[in-house]
């Protein structure tokens, strides 16, 4: 091997062997190639490639397999009680041995989401300066917005197609959280990979750190973000301008996944670059997508149709709108018009329901119901707005713990026999209230979803799984089918194919329930992607041309083969 000065950011190289096969070629070697991730193996390198590589007398004389590796990780993993812990465990794991970590969370995805994700990875976020070891991904700032292309030039990845991209500014449920918002970066491209078949070598978690509303943050002396408060206005906007610019040139064909951004940012920033680079708004479309395919689930569960629903949407950050825009659209597509519509789909936020003669922000007013259809109503409370308006779907997005008390749920079940009540705020301890006590006070017939995972209720005798309505049943298979597409935008009908899709390979395969089990999410991904990469052909979007005359075997068979497994590959030994 050539012992040229290598730029960090072209450590290795992939190329096919005569034999046909797949092989490593580091430009790195001996001691620092340990110390890369995606290209670590630990014991597992052989001993010729130990020998060749400079490796040796520096491992452990065994030679595993990845099995075994897996074997041992999970074994230790075990012994870790706090799961705080366990997220540190794999987080460095993944920090040290990035193809380990995939196969270990593959073979444990239901145990592991939990840790790796929500709700943990709430905790995380909160003791991010305290937990921070090794760097990972890109942090631009105040300090160095300035030089954001030479940061991009910095990050050892040649061709990053997904990047999470959060300014922090409303993580899950828990609000501001400056500089620890790098966690859920991370997190979610964690399920882009696991879930969503995207290479770890393709993904870049991102923090866009513009400071911290939270003075306790700013004070705190362990505290690793910029410590002054957020920036506001063009401030802001030049900041976000100045992060997408230097993206495009580094990274060309990358997908932005905006994530928990607050409000009215979340509305700006999408609407601002949605046609200037691919991307989409997790809480906004992820969500609103996911939503709507457990409603559309659940209706047929109880034999009915959207479009007879009367539905109460808690809460209208990011989440709510979304998911009231999607409910929207579903209804829209069972041919009920904009009036009729009106009438069946109430939106409340801290001060109740949004009415037009309200004074809010300007993304809330395309929520509001017209004044002139609550007349002669008791209140505009959730309560009242339940009982009045005849809701038989209550969706919470409010990060109000409780919120759906005893007397909510049960106004909502005087209207309807089988209420459907999901409490989607994450984490866990945001919950509007808890499955057990919904279907204890629904006698058992509501039908439950939530963001966070919860364990099965049994109440009188029978056992009621609590489906996940989390956006990682959609947001990988979205990034994933718009990376394979190659889109040029990501639509809004691609965003209601995946919600469908989502839905009718629930209905497929998991006829009683309203989402797939979580150890499914990588099949769910798949056939997500699909109806992803057909819409963006449809709407005209994608511009990989090769697919076009694919049908649809053919392309679930492509998106198949394309999905990044976990294995080690052997490496280059022959100079
Ligand atoms: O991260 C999650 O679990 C779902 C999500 O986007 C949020 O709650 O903001
Ligand atoms: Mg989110």
């Amino acid at each position: 091997m050539s012992r040229r000065t290598l730029p960090l950011t072209d450590h290795y190289d992939v190329r096919r062997g005569e034999d046909g096969h797949r092989r490593l070629h580091p430009l790195v070697r001996g001691f620092p190639l340990l110390r890369y991730p995606l290209l670590n193996k630990g014991t597992a390198f052989t001993e010729e490639e130990r020998v060749a590589l400079g490796l040796d007398g520096l491992l452990a004389p065994q030679v595993d397999s990845l099995e075994a590796l897996v074997d041992r990780q999970y074994a230790e993993y075990r012994l870790i009680a706090d799961p705080l812990d366990r997220h540190v465990f794999l987080r460095n794991l993944q920090d040290r041995n990035e193809v380990l970590f995939y196969a270990l969370l593959s073979a444990h995805v239901e145990e592991m989401l939990p840790v790796v994700y929500t709700p943990t990875v709430g905790l995380a976020v909160q003791k991010f300066s305290q937990i921070y070891r090794y760097p990972r991904g890109l942090t631009l700032s105040t300090r160095n917005i300035d030089r954001a292309a030479q940061a991009l030039a910095n990050v050892p990845l040649n061709d990053v197609r997904i990047i999470v991209a959060t300014d922090s500014s409303a993580i899950l449920g828990i609000g501001d959280q400056g500089f620890g918002g790098m966690a859920i970066s991370i997190g979610k491209l964690s399920l882009y990979t696991v879930a969503g078949g995207v290479g770890p070598d393709k993904t870049l978690p991102v923090e866009l750190d513009v400071g911290t509303g939270r003075a306790d943050l700013r004070e705190d002396p362990a505290y690793l973000g910029v410590k002054h408060d957020r920036l506001t206005g063009p401030e802001y906007l030049s900041f976000i301008d100045r992060f997408v610019e230097a993206t495009l040139e580094r990274y060309p064909k990358a997908i932005i996944q905006w994530e928990d951004f607050s409000k009215d940012a979340a509305f700006t920033v999408l609407h601002r670059y949605r046609r200037v680079v691919p991307s989409f708004n997790d809480d906004i479309q992820g969500t609103g997508a996911v939503v709507l395919a457990g409603v559309l689930n659940a209706c047929r569960l109880k034999g009915e149709a959207l479009k007879d629903q009367v539905v109460v949407v808690h809460g209208a950050g990011a989440g709510g709108a979304g998911v009231a825009a999607a409910i929207r659209e579903g209804m829209r597509r069972e041919g009920l018009s904009d009036e009729q519509i009106a009438g069946r789909v109430f939106v409340l936020d801290s001060r109740g329901l949004l009415t037009d003669d309200r004074s809010m922000e300007h993304y809330k007013k395309s929520l509001a119901t017209p004044r002139a259809l609550t007349e002669g109503w008791a209140g505009l409370d959730l309560e009242s707005v339940i009982r009045e308006g005849k809701a038989t779907v209550l969706l919470g997005l409010s990060g109000q713990a409780g919120i759906f008390s005893e007397a909510v749920v049960r106004a909502a079940h005087t209207n309807t026999p089988r209420p459907l009540v999901f409490p989607l705020s994450n984490p866990t301890a945001f919950a509007e209230a808890l499955p057990a006590d919904i279907l204890a006070w629904t006698d058992g017939q509501a039908i439950v979803a939530t963001g966070s995972p919860f364990d099965p209720v049994t109440h009188a005798g029978v056992t009621h799984e609590i489906g996940q309505g989390n956006n990682a049943f959609i947001f990988p298979g979205l990034g994933f089918g718009a990376v394979l597409a190659r889109v040029r935008e990501i639509t809004d009908p691609m965003v209601t194919a995946a919600a469908y899709a989502l839905a009718d390979y629930t209905q497929t395969n998991w006829p009683e329930r309203t989402y797939p089990p979580v150890a499914e999410l990588s099949h769910a991904s798949i056939h997500v992607a699909v109806a992803v990469i057909r819409q963006a052909i449809t709407d005209g979007v994608a511009t990989e041309f090769n697919l076009r005359d694919l049908n649809d075997t053919e392309l679930l068979t492509l998106v198949k083969r394309k999905f990044w497994q976990p294995t080690y590959l052997p490496f280059r030994t022959d100079s």
